[in-house]
Parts: C-alpha cells; structure tokens; sequence
C-alpha cells in the first residue's frame, strides 16, 4: 500500500506536485497517467526518497521509504535510467545490488531468467540497447521480491514481445497480491493492465478511479443497433434525453439508453434487432477529456509548418 498525503513538490517557483493524496492498494494495477511534466516522476521519485517533499508525506506500508530495514525486498522500483557502471556485466551489475541486501546469487540467475536476459547477462551494460536497459532495470527493481513495484514508463524501448511481458508481470504480481503502480503514455497498453488508474494534471490529481469508471464517466451509454424497422425503432426510442443518429440504411446510433433499454423497447413494439452493439469510448478518449486543459506542453499542428513544442499559457 503506497500513501501520499497532501504530497507537494516544488522546484525553485515551480510546483511539480500540488497536494496530491492518493493511496496505491495492494492486489491490484494502479495506471499513473499524465501528460508531459504533469509531476509522475516526481512523485514517483519521492515514495522511493529519491526526491523530498516539500511539504506533506509518502509512505509504503506504513512507513517512510528509508525507514525501512532492506527498502529493495519492500520497495522495488525502476525510475528514469540510473547510472550503472557501464563495464560492469548485467551479472556482476545485479550481483553487487543484491549483495547490499544478502540477496543470494540464486535469486539473481532467477530475475535474469525471468526477465529475459539470460543471453546477455555476461555482456557489458554499456552495451545493452534501451530496451535491454529496460529488462535490467525491472531485474533489479524484481530482486528483493519485493511487496510493491513502482514502474515508471516500464515499456518504453521494449518490442512488443516486450511490451506483453510487463503486462504479464504486472498482472501476475497484482495477482499474487503485490502492490503495482506504474505510468506509461501507451493508453492500449494502459487500458488493458490497469486495474484503478489515477491521472495527474499540473501536479494535481484529476481522476483516481475503477478504470471503467474513468472510460465511462465522460459519456453516456451509446450503442449502434441494426434492423430492417429503422425508421420505426427510431419513432419508438424517440424520448427527451435519446439521441438518435441514422448511420446508413438499417444502422441506428442510440445515445442515451444502454442495450437492455433498446432490445426492451423494441420487443414492446415488435421490432426486430439483428445487431446491437455497445459503443465504447477508449481510454485515449477518456485521457483526452480529462486531461484537456491540463497539458503544459503541447504539440503544434502537424498540418502546418513544423514547430517545435512550446510551452501554452499558464493557468491563472
Ligand atoms: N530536478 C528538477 N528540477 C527542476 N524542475 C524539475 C525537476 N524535475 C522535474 N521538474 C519539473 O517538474 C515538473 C514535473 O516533472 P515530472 O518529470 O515529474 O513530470 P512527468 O509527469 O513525469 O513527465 P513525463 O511524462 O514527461 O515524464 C515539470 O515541469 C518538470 O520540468
């Protein structure tokens, strides 16, 4: 269980992280989502004490990060790429790690297995592509079997036999009741492994909810519904808060009723539906309407000349 409690972070003027309170339940993916500079690594970095907080607190289990006894078999994290010594095999990379925490070699052999680097673990990490640097960074955040994982952009430079992996893992772990909290940019990625998703904006939470409720709290319930009756069915579901949209011939767009609302009806009146379809709003969506407003640094449009990313106006 991670604990944040009225956590901010400032930089000089700058207020990375705004009085942020969230907890991070054990059993289940937590998705960290936000746009660029919205505060995840921040706050990511300062429930590991990597960052202090400038003001409130942070707590794993319970306790601060460096109050506890052997942080790696608690905590185990991968931040933004850490030094390494770059002439150091992967081997000897992890061997040295697990050695601050008597973590015997033979649960180094299992993370290089697990994590696919039994080929490479006897190369120089200076050599080891992003995605490889990946692998070893999740190894070593997976020594100390620890009982919370924190993964910052797990999946970046990974290839998709990668990208289902870490999947996997984080499902498994959640499963064997770990506490998993990671942030990733990829919504489809997001979408399928997250369980609870909390989403920052401009250091501050805007969303800390059931990943179905973050999908479905922006729309109403739309389903696209086939029949031969179109123009009857539409008389028939025709109602103040019913949207109704002819997409072709025999295909109905219903905006406002959920599929046992229109089957109903159209039993009622004798009208045969061959397709009813639930219309889902993707997570990207969801994303996009949550964050809108939130986002400090926004790209140009492709359509006209090339521009760099600049900075949009700040919030008064
Ligand atoms: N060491 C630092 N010194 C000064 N400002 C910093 C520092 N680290 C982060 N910031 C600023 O704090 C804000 C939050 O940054 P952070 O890296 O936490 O965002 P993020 O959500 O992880 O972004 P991204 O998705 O781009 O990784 C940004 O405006 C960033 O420029």
């Amino acid at each position: 269980m991670i604990t944040a409690e009225v956590l901010s972070k400032d930089y000089g003027a700058k207020r990375a992280v705004d009085s942020v309170s969230f907890t991070v339940a054990p059993g289940k993916v937590t998705g960290f989502l936000g746009p660029n500079g919205a505060g995840k690594s921040t706050t990511m970095r300062m429930i590991v004490g990597l960052d202090r907080p400038s003001a409130g607190s942070v707590s794993v289990n319970g306790r601060r990060y460096a109050e506890h006894a052997a942080p790696l078999r608690e905590v185990g994290a991968l931040l933004e790429a850490k030094s390494m010594h770059k002439s150091r095999s992967a081997r000897t990379h992890l061997r040295a790690i697990a050695a601050t925490h008597s973590i015997p070699n033979r649960r180094v052999d299992e993370v290089i297995e697990l994590t696919g680097l039994a080929g490479v673990a006897a190369k120089k990490v200076g050599g080891f592509s992003l995605g490889m640097g990946q692998r070893l960074g999740i190894a070593v955040a997976l020594l100390g079997d620890p009982q919370t994982l924190i993964l910052d952009e797990p999946v970046n430079g990974l290839d998709p036999e990668g990208v289902l992996w870490v999947r996997n893992l984080a499902r498994q772990q959640a499963a064997a009741g770990k506490t998993v909290f990671l942030s990733s940019h990829l919504m489809s990625e997001m979408a399928v492994t997250a369980d609870h998703l909390i989403v920052i904006g401009r250091g501050r939470i805007v969303a800390d909810a059931p990943i179905e409720q973050v999908i479905g709290g922006h729309n109403v319930p739309t389903c696209k519904v086939k029949t031969d009756a179109a123009p009857e069915l539409m008389n028939a579901l025709a109602a103040a808060n019913v949207q109704l949209t002819r997409l072709d011939a025999e295909t109905i767009e219903v905006a406002g009723l959920d599929g046992r609302a229109i089957a109903t009806r159209a039993l009622e009146t004798g009208i045969l539906i061959h397709e009813l379809t639930p219309v889902l709003q993707s997570l990207e969506q969801a994303y996009m309407a949550l964050t809108q407003g939130e986002v400090e640094y926004q790209s140009g449009s492709t359509d006209g000349p090339a521009e760099t990313i600049k900075e949009s106006q700040e919030q008064p």
